[in-house]
Protein backbone atom coordinates (compact mmCIF):
# COMPACT_ATOMS: atom_id res chain seq x y z
CA UNK A 1 0.00 0.00 0.00
CA UNK A 2 1.59 3.53 -1.10
CA UNK A 3 2.39 5.79 2.09
CA UNK A 4 3.17 9.37 2.73
CA UNK A 5 6.10 9.50 4.35
CA UNK A 6 6.21 10.49 7.45
CA UNK A 7 2.38 9.66 8.66
CA UNK A 8 1.31 12.42 10.10
CA UNK A 9 -1.63 12.14 13.34
CA UNK A 10 -3.79 14.47 15.19
CA UNK A 11 -3.41 13.40 18.57
CA UNK A 12 -1.96 16.61 20.42
CA UNK A 13 -1.84 19.92 19.47
CA UNK A 14 0.99 19.98 21.20
CA UNK A 15 2.47 17.93 18.52
CA UNK A 16 1.32 20.30 15.78
CA UNK A 17 3.76 23.30 14.72
CA UNK A 18 1.73 26.83 13.92
CA UNK A 19 1.81 26.44 10.07
CA UNK A 20 0.63 23.06 10.46
CA UNK A 21 -2.55 24.29 13.21
CA UNK A 22 -3.08 27.55 10.43
CA UNK A 23 -3.03 25.18 7.36
CA UNK A 24 -5.37 23.43 8.86
CA UNK A 25 -7.99 25.57 10.09
CA UNK A 26 -7.63 27.59 6.78
CA UNK A 27 -8.95 24.69 4.55
CA UNK A 28 -11.44 23.53 7.47
CA UNK A 29 -12.73 27.67 6.77
CA UNK A 30 -12.16 26.86 2.83
CA UNK A 31 -14.38 23.79 2.87
CA UNK A 32 -17.32 25.93 4.83
CA UNK A 33 -17.14 28.43 2.49
CA UNK A 34 -17.51 26.15 -0.77
CA UNK A 35 -13.71 27.47 -1.53
CA UNK A 36 -12.51 23.85 -2.11
CA UNK A 37 -12.80 21.83 -5.62
CA UNK A 38 -14.19 18.69 -4.54
CA UNK A 39 -11.43 17.04 -6.17
CA UNK A 40 -11.62 13.66 -3.61
CA UNK A 41 -8.44 13.95 -2.86
CA UNK A 42 -9.14 10.81 -0.40
CA UNK A 43 -9.64 8.71 -3.54
CA UNK A 44 -9.01 4.98 -2.76
CA UNK A 45 -7.89 5.52 0.94
CA UNK A 46 -9.84 4.04 3.71
CA UNK A 47 -10.81 6.11 7.26
CA UNK A 48 -11.92 4.10 10.01
CA UNK A 49 -13.47 5.56 12.79
CA UNK A 50 -13.70 3.71 16.33
CA UNK A 51 -15.74 5.13 19.02
CA UNK A 52 -16.51 3.56 22.16
CA UNK A 53 -17.81 6.34 23.96
CA UNK A 54 -21.32 8.17 22.85
CA UNK A 55 -20.49 11.26 20.12
CA UNK A 56 -23.10 12.78 17.61
CA UNK A 57 -21.11 15.16 16.33
CA UNK A 58 -17.45 13.93 15.89
CA UNK A 59 -18.32 10.39 14.65
CA UNK A 60 -20.78 12.10 12.31
CA UNK A 61 -18.26 14.57 11.42
CA UNK A 62 -15.45 12.52 10.60
CA UNK A 63 -17.58 9.36 8.49
CA UNK A 64 -19.68 11.95 6.47
CA UNK A 65 -15.78 13.96 5.79
CA UNK A 66 -14.19 10.50 4.82
CA UNK A 67 -17.24 9.94 2.66
CA UNK A 68 -16.65 13.75 0.64
CA UNK A 69 -13.08 13.57 0.30
CA UNK A 70 -13.47 10.28 -1.70
CA UNK A 71 -12.62 7.54 0.83
CA UNK A 72 -14.29 4.41 2.21
CA UNK A 73 -15.02 4.05 5.43
CA UNK A 74 -14.91 1.30 7.85
CA UNK A 75 -16.90 1.47 11.32
CA UNK A 76 -16.25 0.05 14.55
CA UNK A 77 -18.32 -0.25 17.35
CA UNK A 78 -17.62 0.07 21.57
CA UNK A 79 -17.61 -4.32 21.66
CA UNK A 80 -16.40 -5.04 17.88
CA UNK A 81 -12.54 -5.01 18.46
CA UNK A 82 -10.02 -7.62 20.15
CA UNK A 83 -9.07 -4.63 22.56
CA UNK A 84 -11.98 -5.96 24.58
CA UNK A 85 -10.57 -9.52 24.82
CA UNK A 86 -7.29 -8.00 26.16
CA UNK A 87 -5.79 -7.05 22.65
CA UNK A 88 -3.04 -4.49 23.53
CA UNK A 89 -3.58 -1.45 22.00
CA UNK A 90 0.00 -1.79 20.25
CA UNK A 91 -0.75 -5.01 18.60
CA UNK A 92 -4.19 -3.60 17.48
CA UNK A 93 -2.52 -0.51 15.75
CA UNK A 94 -0.06 -2.89 14.06
CA UNK A 95 -2.88 -4.45 12.58
CA UNK A 96 -4.91 -2.14 11.54
CA UNK A 97 -2.07 -0.09 10.14
CA UNK A 98 -1.48 -2.91 7.64
CA UNK A 99 -5.03 -2.32 6.14
CA UNK A 100 -6.14 0.96 7.18
CA UNK A 101 -4.95 4.94 5.67
CA UNK A 102 -6.18 7.12 9.41
CA UNK A 103 -8.48 5.89 12.24
CA UNK A 104 -10.33 8.86 13.97
CA UNK A 105 -10.52 6.91 17.61
CA UNK A 106 -12.56 7.93 20.99
CA UNK A 107 -11.63 5.44 22.99
CA UNK A 108 -10.95 5.92 26.46
CA UNK A 109 -9.79 8.35 28.56
CA UNK A 110 -5.99 8.71 28.27
CA UNK A 111 -3.99 9.57 25.70
CA UNK A 112 -1.76 6.69 25.98
CA UNK A 113 -4.18 4.15 24.37
CA UNK A 114 -3.99 6.43 21.36
CA UNK A 115 -0.64 6.87 21.63
CA UNK A 116 -0.21 2.95 21.21
CA UNK A 117 -2.43 2.29 18.22
CA UNK A 118 -0.35 5.41 16.31
CA UNK A 119 3.62 3.78 17.52
CA UNK A 120 3.89 2.01 14.65
CA UNK A 121 3.33 5.12 12.02
CA UNK A 122 1.76 2.89 9.28
CA UNK A 123 -1.97 4.98 9.88
CA UNK A 124 -2.43 8.47 10.83
CA UNK A 125 -4.71 8.27 13.97
CA UNK A 126 -6.63 11.35 15.17
CA UNK A 127 -7.52 11.97 18.19
CA UNK A 128 -11.42 12.07 18.82
CA UNK A 129 -11.48 13.46 22.16
CA UNK A 130 -9.38 12.23 25.47
CA UNK A 131 -10.42 13.31 28.83
CA UNK A 132 -7.27 15.79 28.42
CA UNK A 133 -8.03 17.62 25.27
CA UNK A 134 -10.37 17.48 22.08
CA UNK A 135 -8.09 18.76 19.68
CA UNK A 136 -10.50 18.43 16.75
CA UNK A 137 -12.95 20.41 18.63
CA UNK A 138 -10.45 23.53 18.71
CA UNK A 139 -9.89 23.24 14.85
CA UNK A 140 -14.15 23.40 14.72
CA UNK A 141 -14.09 26.65 16.88
CA UNK A 142 -11.49 28.35 14.99
CA UNK A 143 -13.10 27.59 11.53
CA UNK A 144 -16.20 28.65 12.62
CA UNK A 145 -14.69 31.92 14.48
CA UNK A 146 -12.92 32.01 11.70
CA UNK A 147 -16.36 32.58 9.59
CA UNK A 148 -18.08 34.49 11.84
CA UNK A 149 -15.38 37.19 12.59
CA UNK A 150 -13.32 37.01 9.23
CA UNK A 151 -10.11 37.09 11.79
CA UNK A 152 -9.01 35.36 14.09
CA UNK A 153 -5.87 37.58 15.16
CA UNK A 154 -7.07 40.02 18.33
CA UNK A 155 -10.24 38.23 19.27
CA UNK A 156 -10.96 38.38 23.08
CA UNK A 157 -12.90 34.86 23.87
CA UNK A 158 -14.77 34.32 28.09
CA UNK A 159 -14.59 30.84 28.24
CA UNK A 160 -16.89 29.97 31.02
CA UNK A 161 -17.12 26.56 32.77
CA UNK A 162 -14.98 23.27 33.16
CA UNK A 163 -11.19 23.68 32.39
CA UNK A 164 -12.26 20.12 30.19
CA UNK A 165 -10.89 18.57 27.19
CA UNK A 166 -12.20 21.43 25.21
CA UNK A 167 -10.87 23.66 27.03
CA UNK A 168 -7.83 22.55 26.99
CA UNK A 169 -7.58 22.43 23.16
CA UNK A 170 -8.69 26.02 22.92
CA UNK A 171 -6.17 26.83 25.32
CA UNK A 172 -3.73 25.04 22.59
CA UNK A 173 -4.71 26.55 19.92
CA UNK A 174 -6.21 30.23 20.31
CA UNK A 175 -2.94 31.97 21.78
CA UNK A 176 -1.57 30.78 18.56
CA UNK A 177 -2.93 33.73 17.04
CA UNK A 178 -1.74 36.93 17.11
CA UNK A 179 -2.69 39.35 19.73
CA UNK A 180 -5.67 36.81 21.26
CA UNK A 181 -7.10 37.17 24.58
CA UNK A 182 -8.25 33.85 26.13
CA UNK A 183 -9.96 34.52 30.26
CA UNK A 184 -10.80 30.96 31.36
CA UNK A 185 -13.15 31.04 34.42
CA UNK A 186 -13.60 27.77 35.90
CA UNK A 187 -15.02 26.17 39.05
CA UNK A 188 -12.54 26.07 41.82
CA UNK A 189 -11.44 22.25 41.27
CA UNK A 190 -12.44 22.08 37.99
CA UNK A 191 -9.87 23.86 36.40
CA UNK A 192 -7.75 23.83 33.21
CA UNK A 193 -5.11 21.00 33.38
CA UNK A 194 -1.66 22.61 34.48
CA UNK A 195 -0.15 21.17 31.50
CA UNK A 196 -2.47 23.21 28.82
CA UNK A 197 -2.48 26.55 30.68
CA UNK A 198 1.24 26.09 30.79
CA UNK A 199 1.72 25.29 27.16
CA UNK A 200 -0.98 28.28 26.14
CA UNK A 201 0.88 30.63 28.26
CA UNK A 202 3.74 30.10 26.08
CA UNK A 203 2.32 30.03 23.15
CA UNK A 204 0.60 33.43 24.41
CA UNK A 205 4.10 35.05 25.27
CA UNK A 206 5.11 34.15 21.75
CA UNK A 207 2.52 35.68 19.80
CA UNK A 208 1.65 39.06 22.09
CA UNK A 209 -1.59 36.87 23.21
CA UNK A 210 -3.10 36.68 26.55
CA UNK A 211 -4.49 33.73 28.31
CA UNK A 212 -5.47 33.48 32.25
CA UNK A 213 -7.68 31.10 34.34
CA UNK A 214 -9.67 32.41 37.91
CA UNK A 215 -11.66 30.33 39.91
CA UNK A 216 -14.69 32.52 40.37
CA UNK A 217 -16.43 35.50 38.26
CA UNK A 218 -14.75 38.36 40.13
CA UNK A 219 -12.73 41.12 37.82
CA UNK A 220 -14.08 39.42 34.30
CA UNK A 221 -12.69 41.30 31.11
CA UNK A 222 -14.35 44.71 29.66
CA UNK A 223 -15.04 43.61 26.76
CA UNK A 224 -14.88 40.41 24.66
CA UNK A 225 -15.61 39.03 20.93
CA UNK A 226 -17.31 35.10 22.25
CA UNK A 227 -18.73 33.75 24.99
CA UNK A 228 -18.03 30.24 25.36
CA UNK A 229 -19.41 27.24 27.62
CA UNK A 230 -19.60 23.79 27.14
CA UNK A 231 -21.75 21.34 29.56
CA UNK A 232 -20.95 20.05 32.62
CA UNK A 233 -21.13 16.55 32.41
CA UNK A 234 -18.00 15.90 29.96
CA UNK A 235 -18.62 12.59 27.95
CA UNK A 236 -16.65 10.21 28.98
CA UNK A 237 -15.72 11.64 32.87
CA UNK A 238 -17.19 10.96 36.41
CA UNK A 239 -17.23 13.72 38.97
CA UNK A 240 -16.51 12.20 42.54
CA UNK A 241 -17.35 15.33 44.44
CA UNK A 242 -21.32 14.40 44.75
CA UNK A 243 -22.36 18.48 45.68
CA UNK A 244 -20.23 19.04 42.07
CA UNK A 245 -23.14 20.89 41.21
CA UNK A 246 -22.54 23.84 43.86
CA UNK A 247 -19.44 24.77 42.54
CA UNK A 248 -20.36 24.51 38.88
CA UNK A 249 -23.48 26.95 39.39
CA UNK A 250 -21.91 30.63 39.39
CA UNK A 251 -20.37 29.68 36.17
CA UNK A 252 -23.66 29.68 34.20
CA UNK A 253 -24.02 31.41 30.95
CA UNK A 254 -27.24 33.75 31.30
CA UNK A 255 -28.73 36.73 30.16
CA UNK A 256 -26.92 38.85 32.64
CA UNK A 257 -23.50 38.01 31.56
CA UNK A 258 -24.55 38.09 27.99
CA UNK A 259 -26.12 41.90 28.86
CA UNK A 260 -22.40 42.61 30.08
CA UNK A 261 -21.29 41.94 26.34
CA UNK A 262 -23.89 43.43 24.09
CA UNK A 263 -22.10 42.72 21.15
CA UNK A 264 -20.31 39.42 21.98
CA UNK A 265 -21.03 36.24 20.02
CA UNK A 266 -22.39 33.00 22.27
CA UNK A 267 -20.51 29.43 21.37
CA UNK A 268 -21.10 25.82 22.67
CA UNK A 269 -19.58 22.59 21.65
CA UNK A 270 -22.85 20.83 22.05
CA UNK A 271 -24.26 18.73 23.72
CA UNK A 272 -25.92 21.66 25.37
CA UNK A 273 -28.23 21.08 28.72
CA UNK A 274 -30.40 24.51 28.56
CA UNK A 275 -30.86 25.50 32.01
CA UNK A 276 -27.81 23.81 33.35
CA UNK A 277 -24.53 25.51 31.65
CA UNK A 278 -26.81 27.83 29.73
CA UNK A 279 -29.79 29.42 29.58
CA UNK A 280 -32.40 28.52 26.93
CA UNK A 281 -32.37 32.05 25.96
CA UNK A 282 -28.92 32.46 25.43
CA UNK A 283 -28.53 29.13 23.31
CA UNK A 284 -31.29 29.40 21.20
CA UNK A 285 -30.92 33.33 21.02
CA UNK A 286 -29.92 35.68 17.79
CA UNK A 287 -26.43 35.67 19.54
CA UNK A 288 -25.59 32.47 19.69
CA UNK A 289 -24.01 30.68 16.47
CA UNK A 290 -23.71 26.83 18.19
CA UNK A 291 -25.68 25.30 15.83
CA UNK A 292 -23.80 26.87 13.01
CA UNK A 293 -20.31 25.82 15.19
CA UNK A 294 -21.75 22.54 14.88
CA UNK A 295 -21.63 22.46 10.80
CA UNK A 296 -18.14 23.35 11.27
CA UNK A 297 -17.61 20.06 13.11
CA UNK A 298 -17.39 18.47 9.53
CA UNK A 299 -15.29 21.03 7.61
CA UNK A 300 -12.50 20.43 10.35
CA UNK A 301 -12.94 16.96 9.95
CA UNK A 302 -11.95 17.25 6.06
CA UNK A 303 -9.28 19.75 6.92
CA UNK A 304 -8.21 17.11 9.32
CA UNK A 305 -8.43 14.36 7.65
CA UNK A 306 -6.78 15.62 4.55
CA UNK A 307 -3.80 17.75 6.25
CA UNK A 308 -3.17 13.74 7.56
CA UNK A 309 -3.60 12.15 4.00
CA UNK A 310 -2.87 14.35 1.02
CA UNK A 311 -1.00 17.19 2.83
CA UNK A 312 -2.37 20.71 2.72
CA UNK A 313 -1.29 23.85 1.27
CA UNK A 314 0.07 26.72 3.89
CA UNK A 315 -2.47 28.74 4.77
CA UNK A 316 -3.09 32.22 3.75
CA UNK A 317 -1.34 35.09 5.94
CA UNK A 318 -4.52 37.39 6.15
CA UNK A 319 -6.76 34.64 6.91
CA UNK A 320 -5.76 33.39 10.23
CA UNK A 321 -3.38 35.66 12.40
N1 LIG B 1 -18.75 18.38 20.65
C1 LIG B 1 -18.61 17.06 20.50
O1 LIG B 1 -17.51 16.50 20.54
O2 LIG B 1 -19.79 16.39 20.28
P1 LIG B 1 -19.97 14.81 20.28
O3 LIG B 1 -19.60 14.31 21.65
O4 LIG B 1 -21.41 14.59 19.94
O5 LIG B 1 -19.04 14.21 19.25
Amino acid sequence: MERFTPVRHLLSLNDVTDEELYAIVDRSHAYARGMVPMNRPLADRVVATYFRTTSTRTRTAFSVAALRLGARLVAYGPGDLQENTGEEAGDTGRILGLMLDALVARTSASAAELRALASWDTMSVVNAMTEDEHPTQAVTDLSAMLTAFGRLGGLRVLYVGEGNNTAAALSLALPRYHGTELHVRTPPGYGLPQSALHRGSEYASSHQALIEERHDMEDLPDDVDVVYTTRWQTTGTVKHDPDWMTAFTPFRVDEALMKRYPSATFMHDLPAHRGQEVDADVLDGERSIAFQQAAHKLYGAMGVLEWCLAGLPQASRTATR
